[in-house]
């Protein structure tokens, strides 16, 4: 399969570098074809979050159905899911064919890199029930600590715990616990799936321009999936990837905040990677 078809169900960044913005620039850069759902209109930029207008559950199924009965989608990407109603809603989508045929990869969004809350309170309990129908979830530590009602991890070990309760306890498939919150020289990712824990270890890059790695990540993994065999190895290209997307980052210069990634970065440019 060359062109998979990559599907984001998400909400807009106006500002571009993250949401059906950053999905949509990934899978086209990453050789997919993209579609898009959107559950919400967000005012944003690279500084912050000043306003959010959600679309109606009924009518992100509405977009749904209308999409899946007449285009074959090879893998989805879950996003902002901004209330309890929509979480359910494509929840119901996701559990039935065609789209449980998919490989689909969920991203727990909640809160922006600015801090500002992008997802309801109380959608948290519907975004929980969705852990075990995606192939791959992809918390960030805030995230993690949240559906598992802990303290967040503060070091690796700490991760690899969490990356496995997710897993064992709530049911999640498998898990791609992201820690770029920790801080420190390098940035860690923990893997935890039936064969067991591992780590995915890239240099951490001196930058601010983080805005949308955590969507941009999700989607590239989409994207290449079906283009590769299995998903730790998708998982490890797709990081090595990302952070050479955030090296490259300094090519830009996007508003006065967190910019985003340079999406326009080849696979195999190997700046910022370790041999
Ligand atoms: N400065 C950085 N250098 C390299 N990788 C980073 C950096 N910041 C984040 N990452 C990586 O980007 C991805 C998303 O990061 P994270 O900040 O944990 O999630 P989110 O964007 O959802 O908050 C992870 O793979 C993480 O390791
Ligand atoms: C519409 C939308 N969806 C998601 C994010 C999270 O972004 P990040 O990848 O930085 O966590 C965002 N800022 N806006």
């Amino acid at each position: 399969m060359d062109r998979p078809v990559a599907l984001t169900i998400a909400g807009s960044d106006p500002s571009g570098g993250a949401g059906i913005q950053a999905d949509l620039k990934t899978f086209h850069q990453l050789g997919a074809y993209g579609t898009a759902v959107i559950t919400a209109l967000t005012a944003q930029n690279t500084q912050g979050v000043t306003g959010v207008h959600v679309v109606p559950a009924a009518f992100v199924a509405e977009q749904l159905e209308t999409l899946l009965a007449d285009v074959g989608i090879d893998a989805v990407k879950l996003g902002m899911l901004a209330t309890a109603e929509i979480a359910e809603t494509v929840g119901r989508f996701l559990a039935a064919e065609p789209l449980a045929s998919a490989y689909s990869v969920l991203d727990p969004v909640m809160v922006a890199t600015s801090g500002d809350r992008l997802v309801d309170e109380d959608a948290t309990d519907a975004i929980r029930e969705l852990l075990p129908l995606a192939s791959v979830i992809t918390p960030n530590v805030p995230e993690a600590a949240v559906l598992l009602g802990v303290e967040p991890a503060v070091d690796v070990p700490g991760l690899r715990v969490q990356a496995e309760r997710l897993r064992s306890e709530l049911g999640a498939q498998r898990v791609l616990l992201k820690g770029g919150h920790l801080g420190g020289e390098q940035a860690v990712d923990v893997w935890a799936d039936e064969d067991g824990v591992r780590e995915f270890t890239d240099e951490r890059v001196d930058t601010k321009n983080t805005h949308g790695t955590g969507c941009t990540l999700s989607s590239a993994l989409a994207a290449l999936r079906p283009q590769l065999s299995d998903w730790p190895g998708t998982a490890r290209i797709t990081k090595f990837w990302l952070t050479s997307a955030l090296t490259n980052g300094d090519r830009l210069e996007i508003g006065h905040g967190h910019g985003p990634v340079d999406h326009f970065t080849e696979l195999n440019d190997t700046r910022g990677t370790q041999p």
